[in-house]
C-alpha cells in the first residue's frame, strides 16, 4: 500500500449482500469461480466491442491476447483469475465494487434472501456476481488497469464492512482478482477441483481458460454448428451454461435461416418459472451476438418482453459488429429478427403441441401466462397466440384444459360465437346461473378461470373467424329457441303470466333503481331466479372486478357499472314475489334486494357483503317468527 491509500465504506445493499453471501450461501462455494470467470468473459466481451470502434492507437496493451488465466498457489492458499478485458480505473472500481449493480436491489436483496431460504441451488440464476468471491475468500484483491491506460489501482476487502483503493503501478491492462482463501476452502487452490468446477460451468466461455498454463475449454460457438453434430448432452450442458441452470431444460429450439435474414438461434425453455413461484419479474434471458461475438447480454430488445422466460442464444451477421446498445432499441433490423424468431418460436410451440399435447400441457401450466401476456400486450402475434391458448370448458375433464381449435370442432353447425364465462374455479361456475342454457342446449362454455382470463380473449376478440363473447353480455343468444324449458320439461313450472311478469319488472325497476340499470324477463334461466349480465359490450364482470379491485388498492372508490337484473319467470321464488309484492310490500323489498345480491355474487361482483349481512338476518328473523 502507499500512501495514497484510501478507506471506503460499502453501500447499506452491499453490506447485506455480503452479510447473506457469506453466512447463507456457503454450501453452494462453486459458484464463485463461475462468478469470475463470467465477469472476467464480459470484461473481455466489451474490450473485444471497444477494439471494433477503436484505432489500435487508442487501445492500451492491444498486442495483449485475449484470455483468462488461472493461477493457484496452494502455500499461500490462494486463487487468482486473471483477464484481459476492459479493466477499471480508480472510479470504476469505487462504483462497481461498493455497491449492487442491480436496480431495485432491495427487491432484489429480499428475494435472495428467500431463495437462500427455499433452495440454494436456485441462487446461480441471481447472479450474485463479484461477491460471491467472499464466499470462499478471506481476503479479496482486485488489481485492475482500464483499457484506457489509465495508472491501475488495487481494491481489498475482507468483506465485513470497509474497503481499500490504493495506486498499484506495473499493471497489464485488464483485473485480476485474488482470492486469499478461507479455512475449510483450501480445496479451491487445487488443481483437480478448479478444474472440475470450470469443466462444469464454464466450459462454452467464448475466451481461452488457462489453469496452470493448461487451456481447459475449446472455445466454440455451440450454435453456430450444425444440428445433427451435436450431442444432446452438449446442449444441456450449454442450457446450463447460458442460464446458470442447474437442470436440464424443458424445451429446445435450435434454427437458422439465411433469408430474409442470417439467424442463428438456440433457444431453450427452463423447467421452472421462478417468476410464478414469487420472485419477482425475470430479466430476458437471451443474449445478442452478431458473427460469434456477443453484442448485448441479456438483450431486452431481441425479443418481446412477454418471451423474458425463454433462455439462449441469437446470432445473426447481418447486425453492424459496432452497433451500440442503445441504438439496439429502434433499430429496424433488431425489430425484423425480433418478429422472425418470435414466429418461428410460436410455430415450434404449435408442432410441439401436435406432436404431444399433454407435454404441450405441462408447458402451458408453467410458462401459459406468458403467452396470455402476450395476446394482451401484442397486437401482432394475436393469430398464433390463439392457437396456443387452452382453457377448460364445459366439455373439457377438469384440469385438462383444451384449445380453442378443439372447442371449433364441437360447435353446433349454426352456432355462430365462442362463449366464455369467468369464476373462481370449475364448481362455481357450474354452480351459477350463467352455464344453465348453454347446458340446456349443450353449448361448450369455456371457463376462464384465471383473473388475466377475459382481457385474453376480449384482445384476441375472435378465434378463426368467430367471435369471442362473454356469457355475461347482456343481450346474448343462443340461436332461435331461446325459451326456457316448456312442455318438454314436464317438471318445468307455469311461467308467470305475461300481465304479472310485466308489473313485477316495473315494480323491480322501480325498487333497484340504485342498483340496476335495467330489468328484464331472461330468456335463457332454467332454474335460477335471477341473474346479472352486462350491458357493456366491452367489459365482463370478471374485468370489472379487476379493475375495481386495482382501485381500491390505490385506496380509490372502486366503482361497478349498472348491471342488468334478468328475472327467471317460473322459478317458484320469483312467482311468489309477484303475490308478495300485493301482500307485504316492505317484506318483497328485502327479498328483491337479496335476489340482486345474490346475483352479484354469482357475477362475481359483490362488494359490501356487511349491508347483505343484515339484511340477511332480518330475513331470516321474520321467517323464524
Ligand atoms: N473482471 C472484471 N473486469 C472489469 N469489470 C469488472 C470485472 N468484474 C466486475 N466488474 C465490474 O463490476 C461490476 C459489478 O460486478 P458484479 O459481478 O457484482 O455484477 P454484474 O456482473 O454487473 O452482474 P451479474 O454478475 O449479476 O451479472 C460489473 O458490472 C463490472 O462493471
Amino acid at each position: 500500500m502507499t500512501a495514497a491509500t484510501t478507506t471506503h465504506e460499502f453501500q447499506a445493499e452491499t453490506k447485506k449482500l455480503l452479510d447473506i453471501v457469506i453466512n447463507s450461501l456457503y454450501t453452494e462455494r462453486d459458484v464463485f469461480i463461475r462468478e469470475l470467470i463470467s465477469n472476467a468473459a464480459d470484461a473481455l466481451e466489451k474490450y473485444r466491442h471497444e477494439s471494433l470502434t477503436h484505432s489500435e492507437e487508442e487501445l492500451f496493451d492491444a498486442h495483449v491476447p485475449l484470455e483468462i488465466t488461472i493461477d493457484l498457489d496452494e502455500k499461500k492458499n490462494q486463487l487468482t483469475i486473471t483477464d484481459t478485458g476492459i479493466g477499471m480505473t480508480k472510479d470504476d472500481l469505487l462504483a462497481n465494487l461498493g455497491t449492487i449493480a442491480h436496480s431495485g436491489s432491495n427487491t432484489f436483496l429480499t428475494q435472495l434472501a428467500e431463495a437462500a431460504r427455499q433452495d440454494v441451488s436456485l441462487i446461480g440464476q441471481f447472479g450474485v456476481g463479484f461477491y460471491s468471491a467472499f464466499m470462499a475468500g478471506a481476503t479479496v484483491r482486485v488489481r485492475s488497469r482500464s483499457w484506457d491506460g489509465s495508472e491501475g489501482h488495487e481494491w481489498v476487502s475482507d468483506g465485513t464492512g470497509t474497503y481499500t483503493v490504493s495506486e498499484c503501478q506495473g499493471l497489464h491492462r485488464g483485473t485480476k482478482v485474488i482470492v486469499e482463501l478461507k479455512e475449510g476452502c483450501e480445496d479451491y487452490a487445487k488443481k483437480w477441483k478448479v478444474e472440475s468446477v470450470i469443466k462444469q460451468y464454464s466450459s462454452f466461455v467464448p475466451f481461452p481458460i488457462k489453469l496452470e498454463g493448461e487451456t481447459l475449454n475449446t472455445v466454440q460457438a455451440l450454435w453456430a454448428r450444425s444440428r445433427s453434430e451435436i450431442t444432446d448432452e452438449e446442449y444441456v450442458e450449454f442450457y446450463k451454461f447460458v442460464a446458470n441452470a442447474v437442470d436440464e431444460p424443458m424445451l429446445r429450439l435450435h434454427f437458422s435461416t439465411d433469408a430474409p435474414l442470417a439467424i442463428n438461434a438456440l433457444l431453450f425453455v427452463p423447467k421452472e418459472n421462478l417468476e410464478i413461484m414469487g420472485f419477482g419479474k425475470m430479466s430476458p434471458g437471451v443474449n445478442l451476438y452478431c458473427q460469434r461475438i456477443l453484442i448485448d447480454q441479456h438483450s431486452e430488445n431481441i425479443l418481446p418482453e412477454w418471451l423474458r422466460f425463454l433462455k439462449g442464444v441469437i446470432d445473426s451477421e447481418d447486425l453492424p459488429l459496432n452497433i451500440s446498445r442503445q441504438a439496439l432499441q429502434d433499430n429496424a433490423l433488431v425489430a425484423k429478427i425480433r418478429r422472425v424468431i418470435s414466429k418461428r418460436f410460436l410455430k415450434f410451440l404449435e408442432d410441439e403441441a401436435k406432436k404431444d399435447e399433454a407435454a404441450y400441457l405441462e408447458f402451458w401450466k408453467t410458462f401459459g401466462i406468458y403467452l396470455k401476456e402476450g395476446v394482451t400486450s401484442d397486437f401482432e402475434y394475436r393469430t398464433e397466440l390463439g392457437k396456443l391458448m387452452r382453457f377448460e370448458t364445459s366439455k373439457s375433464e377438469a384440469g385438462t384444459p383444451v384449445s380453442l381449435s378443439d372447442y371449433l370442432l364441437r360447435m353446433h353447425p349454426d352456432q355462430k360465437e365462442i362463449y366464455y364465462i369467468n369464476g373462481p374455479n370449475r364448481e362455481a361456475i357450474e354452480a351459477g346461473p350463467y352455464i344453465e342454457m348453454f347446458r340446456k342446449k349443450d353449448v361448450e362454455l369455456i371457463y376462464t378461470m384465471e383473473p388475466i382470463d377475459d382481457f385474453v380473449l376480449s384482445y384476441l376478440g375472435e378465434f378463426d373467424g368467430k367471435k369471442l363473447v362473454s356469457a355475461d353480455k347482456a343481450d346474448l343468444s343462443l340461436g332461435d329457441d331461446d325459451t326456457p324449458p316448456s312442455e318438454s320439461d314436464e317438471k318445468a313450472e307455469t311461467p308467470l303470466d305475461d300481465k304479472a311478469a310485466g308489473d313485477l319488472v316495473s315494480w323491480l325497476k322501480e325498487t333497484l333503481k340504485e342498483q340496476v340499470a335495467e330489468v328484464s324477463i331472461s330468456k335463457r334461466l332454467v332454474d335460477a331466479p335471477a341473474l346479472i349480465v352486462n350491458p357493456d359490450g366491452f367489459m365482463t364482470s370478471s374485468m370489472e372486478r379487476i379493475m375495481a379491485a386495482g382501485k381500491f388498492e390505490k385506496g380509490l372508490k372502486p366503482e361497478i357499472g349498472k348491471k342488468n337484473l334478468e328475472i327467471n319467470p317460473t322459478n317458484p321464488l320469483i312467482r311468489r314475489l309477484a303475490e308478495l309484492v300485493k301482500e307485504d310490500e316492505v317484506f318483497a323489498v328485502e327479498i328483491a334486494r337479496q335476489i340482486h345480491d345474490n346475483a352479484m355474487i354469482q357475477a362475481g361482483l359483490m362488494i359490501d357483503p356487511l349491508e347483505m349481512v343484515a339484511r340477511n338476518y332480518r330475513i331470516l328473523g321474520k321467517l323464524a317468527g
